[in-house]
């Protein structure tokens, strides 16, 4: 029966003046890479895809080395927070948009697993945020990737609404052994992850379970709302 891939990462490289010094593998389902602002999880995210390639760096996806694959053969898909839709396109067109014919089956499921039916003929500037963040998620989902890269694409959305697209994302990837890495700096979000990756200043500092790597933020945000308890 096959499984989620396994993901190696070691990626020795200046990305401007940061020294990003990676070295991770990760076997689990849905993984979250947490770190400050400018600490390199975009690039790491870039250099998975296949968007930057460094020298003296690999990454190995299940049992293939594809540090030299080129991007559109890796089947990796990757999300940013600023999805990128065609303006010219429907939301139908942008879904289909480089998969193949083959693939219409898994263009039906994700309308319905998303909801977007209803707006298969809009063009993406009559959408709302979470509209186009859903479309740009179907598309990348359509091309049935091994490793789906999630750059902060549940921030800013509304609490109720980004438990359900997490809910939906997971369990089709989980379904479909699809592995997921999501950069985040959202706690509650990072500790919804079956692992966390802790990056700083582009080198990775923990590992392990979302309590055990997350808990002095944990404690943060706990001394943070008795004191606001306290106030009230
Ligand atoms: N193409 C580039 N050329 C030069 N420097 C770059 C390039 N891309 C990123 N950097 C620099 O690399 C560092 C890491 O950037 P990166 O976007 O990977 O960080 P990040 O952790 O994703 O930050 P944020 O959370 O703010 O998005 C930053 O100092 C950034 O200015």
């Amino acid at each position: 029966m096959p499984e989620t891939p396994q993901l190696q990462v070691q990626c020795d490289a200046m990305i401007g003046s940061l020294h990003i010094n990676a070295d991770f593998t990760t076997t689990h389902p849905w993984t979250v890479l947490f770190g400050p602002s400018g600490s390199g999880k975009s690039s790491l995210l870039r250099f998975i895809a296949g968007l930057w390639k460094p020298q003296e760096s690999h990454v190995i996806l299940g049992a293939d080395n594809i540090t030299t694959t080129p991007v559109y053969k890796r089947k990796i898909a990757l999300v940013a927070q600023q999805p990128a839709l065609f303006p010219h396109m429907t939301v139908r067109e942008n879904i289909a948009f480089g998969t193949e014919s083959n693939q219409a089956e898994s263009i039906a499921q994700m309308f319905d697993l998303f909801a977007l039916n209803a707006l298969a003929d809009a063009k993406p500037a009559t959408l709302s945020g979470g509209e186009r963040q859903r479309v740009a998620i179907a598309r990348a989902l359509a091309s049935t990737p091994r490793l789906l890269l999630l750059d902060e694409v549940f921030t800013g959305m509304h609490r109720t609404q980004r438990d359900t697209l997490m809910q939906q994302v997971r369990s089709h990837c989980v379904a479909h052994n699809i592995a997921v890495l999501a950069v985040t700096h959202d706690l509650p979000e990072a500790l919804e992850a079956d692992e966390v990756l802790r990056i700083e200043s582009g080198h990775i500092s923990a590992q392990g379970s979302p309590h055990a790597v997350l808990s002095e933020e944990c404690t943060a945000w706990i001394q943070g709302v008795t004191s606001l308890r306290e106030k009230l």
